[in-house]
């Protein structure tokens, strides 16, 4: 049987505003426990909740930025549900009026096409506390600090159809509330986090399988590996006879696996209703239209611009623009050496995996996009060779030198391009390997080209990287043929 995945996904965005989306208290993530929780976040008999504007700006310019329709009247609701991070019972939330209502995000694949995920809607919501396991004698400590602080939950359709889509997703939702400056996106302190709703029908039937939703998955490497995980448990599930049931998992990273939470029966057991203590918001045009006008160039966008000003791949531009800081630095870097090309290989490449290597952000590259685009000029003009620019680049990143030409000075690295000079020291190489030389002579075509490769490294060795690759080839050619 042939099995096909389908995928939904609830990305939590937690709003970065400085207080809550109720109360003034502080949302500074790391606070000691409990220190940022007031009455009305603990929804205290006798308070009332103030919406934060902040949050309401924020959330329509996410509805703009994904051409959504506009919740001109929103309203917020009652979930009502008891958890021991949520002693007051109930969350705010907003059900059948959320601010954001229809909209799309394209993503791109690895292979560089677009494909559009629907997005069912956005609304805005209040965080929960959270639950400490660690260091309480085994017994649970609550923290309920993250109570009330703005979340924007983003539903998308049930269109994604693998895990790999499923992260090209998220990390296009992770780049454009980044973009926006609406979510600082720190996966890792849970500033955005998802829950992934997944199921599986053999290929070809229409309807959908029952859903399993693994919970708060927050980084793009888990949601991979628990999507991934949770689709050959459920293929597994079904061949062996049995059947899914619609519940509530949670994805442990160590053991690598998905186990049960608790069940669900269906979406409505949750006792809805309208907020009592907050009206409904009314939006006027006026106040969407100006925010419409503070809306950035997007990621996408971005994208575009970049395969169609810098001739760029799909796949490359969507790398490249999907961080501001990346799109900024690699635009500098072109600035200075004209070579988009290039530019893109650099900081896709060696600067990124520096970056990884190193755990840091481009803003702190210990490279700086001048220094790459001079390093990319002398690669250009034939002074060093790829190889070489990769050891000045490594010097760039020790401080070994200001620049590029200060370093390829310093070290002496200047490639040989004099014809002259190169061929007496291929005629010294060949020389020294006259075996070789006979058997290459000797050897058919495919043997060859083989033994060509041997000569080449010879001839690199010999001028210690320093002899232009491409005259090495070529002048290598004349003589072993001649
Ligand atoms: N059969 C299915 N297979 C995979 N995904 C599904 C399926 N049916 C629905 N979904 C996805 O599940 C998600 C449902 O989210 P929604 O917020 O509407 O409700 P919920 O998960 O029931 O509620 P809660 O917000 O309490 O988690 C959506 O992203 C939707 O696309
Ligand atoms: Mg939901
Ligand atoms: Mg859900």
């Amino acid at each position: 049987m042939q099995w096909e995945t389908v995928i939904g996904l609830e990305i939590h965005a937690q709003l970065a505003t400085r207080s809550k989306i109720f109360s003034g208290s502080a949302t500074a993530f790391g606070a000691e426990p409990n220190t940022q929780a007031s009455l009305i976040d603990l929804g205290m008999p006798g308070t009332l909740p103030v919406l934060n504007e902040e949050t309401v700006r924020m959330a329509v310019r996410f509805g703009l930025a994904i051409e959504a329709e506009i919740g001109h009247t929103n309203v917020f609701a009652r979930k009502n549900y008891f958890y021991p991070d949520l002693p007051k019972g109930y969350q705010t939330s907003q059900m059948d009026k959320p601010i954001v209502g229809k909209g799309h995000l394209d993503i791109t694949l690895e292979d560089g096409t677009l494909k559009r995920i629907g997005i069912t809607r956005a609304h805005l919501e209040e965080d929960a506390g959270k639950s400490l396991h660690e260091d309480f004698h085994g017994m649970t400590g609550i923290d309920l600090n993250r109570a009330g602080t703005p979340l924007l939950e983003i539903v998308s359709e049930p269109d994604i159809r693998s895990a790999k889509e499923a992260v090209a997703y998220v990390k296009a939702i992770h780049a454009l509330v980044r973009y926006l400056g609406i979510c600082d996106g720190n996966m890792a302190e849970g500033s955005l986090r998802c829950d992934c709703n997944v199921s599986v029908r053999p290929r070809g039937q229409e309807a959908f399988g029952t859903r399993a939703e693994i919970k708060n998955v927050n980084s793009f490497r888990f949601i991979e590996k628990a999507i991934n995980h949770e689709i050959q448990r459920q293929i597994e599930l079904i061949e062996d006879g049995g059947k899914v049931i619609q519940e509530t998992r949670l994805y442990d990273p160590n053991k690598d696996e998905t186990r049960s939470m608790r069940g669900k029966e269906e979406a409505n057991d949750y006792r809805y209703f309208p907020c009592p203590d907050l009206l409904p918001v009314v939006l006027e045009d006026g106040f969407v239209e100006r925010l419409r006008e503070t809306l950035p160039e997007l990621p996408n966008q971005k994208r575009e611009r970049f395969q169609s000003q810098y001739g760029l791949s799909a796949y490359d531009a969507s790398v490249l623009s999907a961080s501001r800081e990346m799109a900024e630095y690699f635009e500098a870097v072109f600035e200075v050496c004209g070579d988009a090309k290039l530019a893109a290989n650099w900081v896709m490449g060696e600067l990124s995996s520096l970056l990884n290597k190193e755990g840091l952000e481009i803003e702190r590259s210990p490279v700086s996009a001048e220094q790459l685009g001079g390093l990319i000029r002398r690669i250009q003009d034939n002074t060093i060779s790829g190889k070489i620019a990769k050891m000045v680049f490594e010097a760039l990143a020790a401080d070994e030198g200001a620049s590029a030409d200060a370093i390829i000075e310093r070290k002496g690295l200047k490639q040989v391009t004099d014809t002259g000079a190169i061929e007496s020291m291929l005629d010294e190489m060949l020389a020294a390997n006259a075996a070789q030389v006979e058997q290459y002579r000797a050897a058919d075509e495919a043997k060859r080209a083989k033994m060509f490769g041997f000569f080449v490294g010879q001839a690199m060795k010999a001028s210690k990287g320093k002899a232009n690759p491409g005259q090495v080839n070529e002048l290598l050619k004349k003589k072993l043929e001649g």
